[in-house]
C-alpha cells in the first residue's frame, strides 16, 4: 500500500477492465467549443458534439495529434474554457455554467499536471507541493504533515530543500503530481505529463499514476499523443480528430478491433503490427501470379494461434509462410500479431481470410510478395 491517508472519499476498488458501469465523474455532453475570430480568419471549431463520461476511478486516455483540441477539453473540464454549447460536469456539478468565484470550489477537487511541470522555480521541492494548501489558509502543521505525507508517496523524502534546478525532469514531474495532490482532489487532469520524458522515466512516472489511480482511487483523465501511454495506464479511451471523437471505448476492444482510420494510424506505430522491413521493402500493391498475399492476422482473447494455422493449412492444404508478429497483453488480456504469407492465389488467401473469420478473427490484407523473396 502507498503511505497516504484517505483522501475525503472511499478508495474505490483497483481498477480493472469493469469499469464501464460505475458512475461518471466527468461528463461532457453535447459539447461544442467555438474560438471567435481573429482578424480576416474564420472562428475556429476547436471542439464539437462532444460525448464522453469519465466512469470514477477509472484512468481515461485521450488521444489526438496536434491542434485535434485535447489541451481545449481538459480546460474545460477544470473551467478554465466555458464550450459554446453542451455541458461539462465535474463530480455532479456544471462547471460550464458557474462563475469564477463558485469555480475554486471545484478546483480544489481536481488536480492537474503537465508537460513542463509548471514548477516555481524560486520555491524548494516542500514549497511548490505546500503550494495548494497555502492558497487555501491551511495551518502550518497541517501543511507539514501532509507534504510529508505526499514527499514520501512520490518518493521525493530526501529532495525537500532541493530547487526545481536541481531535480531530473521525471523528479520534477514527481513534485508536480505530489502538488496536484495536496487538496485531496478526486479528479487528476494530465495534460502530456510525459512526453518530454524519456521511456524509463515515462514508465516510473506512468507506473506512478497507475498506483495513484488504484490506491487511492482518484480518476485520472489523461491527454496524449502516444497510444504507448494509453496502453500503459488505461482502461478507456477516445480517439479525438478534427475536435471530434471518432472512437471510444474499452482500450483492449479499441487497440484489437479499431475503427476509424485515425485510430489505425496510431496504431501503425505500435510493435509488431508493421511487417517487418524484409517484407514491407517488397510489398506490392497488386497480386500478380507467383505471390503471396500477406495477411495481418490479430488474435484476441483465449490464445490459439499454432492450432488455427496449423487447422488452417491443413484444411486448404498450403503452407503458410510465418513473416513477423507479437504476443502480447493490455490490461492482462492477451492478444497477437501475426503477420503471415499466403500462397496459391487470390482464390486461396480468401478462403484463408474466410476460415479465421469464422474463428472470430480479425484479417487484413497488407500486400503481396514474391513467393521466391523468402526462399
Ligand atoms: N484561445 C484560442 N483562441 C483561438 N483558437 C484556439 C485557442 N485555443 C486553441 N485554439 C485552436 O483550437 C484548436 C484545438 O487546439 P488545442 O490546443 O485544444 O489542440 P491540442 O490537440 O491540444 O494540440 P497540441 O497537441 O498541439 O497541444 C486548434 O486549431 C487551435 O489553434
Amino acid at each position: 500500500m502507498m503511505n497516504i491517508p484517505s483522501p475525503g472519499h472511499p478508495p474505490q476498488p483497483p481498477a480493472g477492465g469493469a469499469v464501464a458501469g460505475r458512475s461518471a465523474i466527468i461528463r461532457l455532453a453535447g459539447v461544442g467549443k467555438q474560438f471567435p475570430a481573429r482578424k480576416d480568419g474564420q472562428p475556429v471549431e476547436a471542439l464539437s458534439d462532444i460525448d464522453l463520461d469519465v466512469p470514477a476511478g477509472s484512468v481515461l486516455g485521450v488521444i489526438g495529434r496536434s491542434g485535434a483540441g485535447k489541451s481545449t477539453l481538459i480546460r474545460l473540464v477544470n473551467g478554465l474554457e466555458k464550450p459554446t454549447s453542451g455541458q461539462v460536469i465535474v463530480d455532479g456539478v456544471d462547471v460550464s455554467r458557474l462563475p469564477e468565484n463558485k469555480l475554486r470550489a471545484v478546483r480544489r477537487n481536481i488536480g492537474m499536471i503537465f508537460q513542463h511541470f509548471n514548477l516555481l522555480s524560486s520555491r524548494t521541492v516542500f514549497d511548490n507541493i505546500a503550494l495548494p494548501l497555502e492558497v487555501e489558509g491551511a495551518a502550518a502543521p497541517v501543511i507539514r504533515e501532509r507534504v510529508e505525507r505526499l514527499m514520501s508517496l512520490v518518493g521525493l523524502d530526501d529532495k525537500r530543500s532541493r530547487y526545481p534546478a536541481e531535480l531530473s525532469g521525471g523528479q520534477k514531474q514527481r513534485v508536480g503530481i505530489a502538488r496536484a495532490l495536496a487538496t485531496n482532489p478526486k479528479v487528476l487532469l494530465s495534460d502530456e505529463a510525459t512526453s518530454a520524458l524519456d521511456p524509463e522515466t515515462t514508465h516510473s512516472i506512468l507506473s506512478l499514476l497507475s498506483a495513484i489511480n488504484r490506491e487511492l482511487g482518484v480518476t485520472i483523465l489523461l491527454i496524449t499523443h502516444e497510444m504507448a501511454v494509453i496502453r500503459a495506464i488505461a482502461q478507456q479511451m477516445a480517439v479525438l480528430d478534427g475536435g471530434r471523437v471518432v472512437e471510444q471505448g474499452d482500450v483492449f476492444d479499441v487497440f484489437t478491433r479499431p475503427q476509424h482510420p485515425t485510430t489505425r494510424s496510431f496504431l501503425a506505430a505500435e510493435t509488431g503490427r508493421a511487417p517487418p522491413s524484409f517484407v514491407a521493402d517488397r510489398l506490392a500493391h497488386e497480386d500478380a501470379p507467383g505471390m503471396e498475399t500477406v495477411i495481418r492476422i490479430i488474435f484476441r482473447g483465449r490464445f490459439a494461434t499454432h492450432p488455427v494455422l496449423a487447422q488452417v493449412s491443413r484444411e486448404l492444404d498450403i503452407d503458410v509462410n510465418i513473416l513477423g508478429g507479437t504476443i502480447d497483453a493490455i490490461g492482462g488480456k492477451p492478444f497477437g500479431v501475426l503477420i503471415v504469407g499466403v500462397p496459391g492465389g487470390r482464390d486461396l488467401s480468401e478462403r484463408f481470410v474466410s476460415f479465421l473469420a469464422a474463428r472470430d478473427l480479425d484479417t487484413e490484407v497488407l500486400g503481396y510478395v514474391p513467393a521466391s523473396a523468402f526462399a
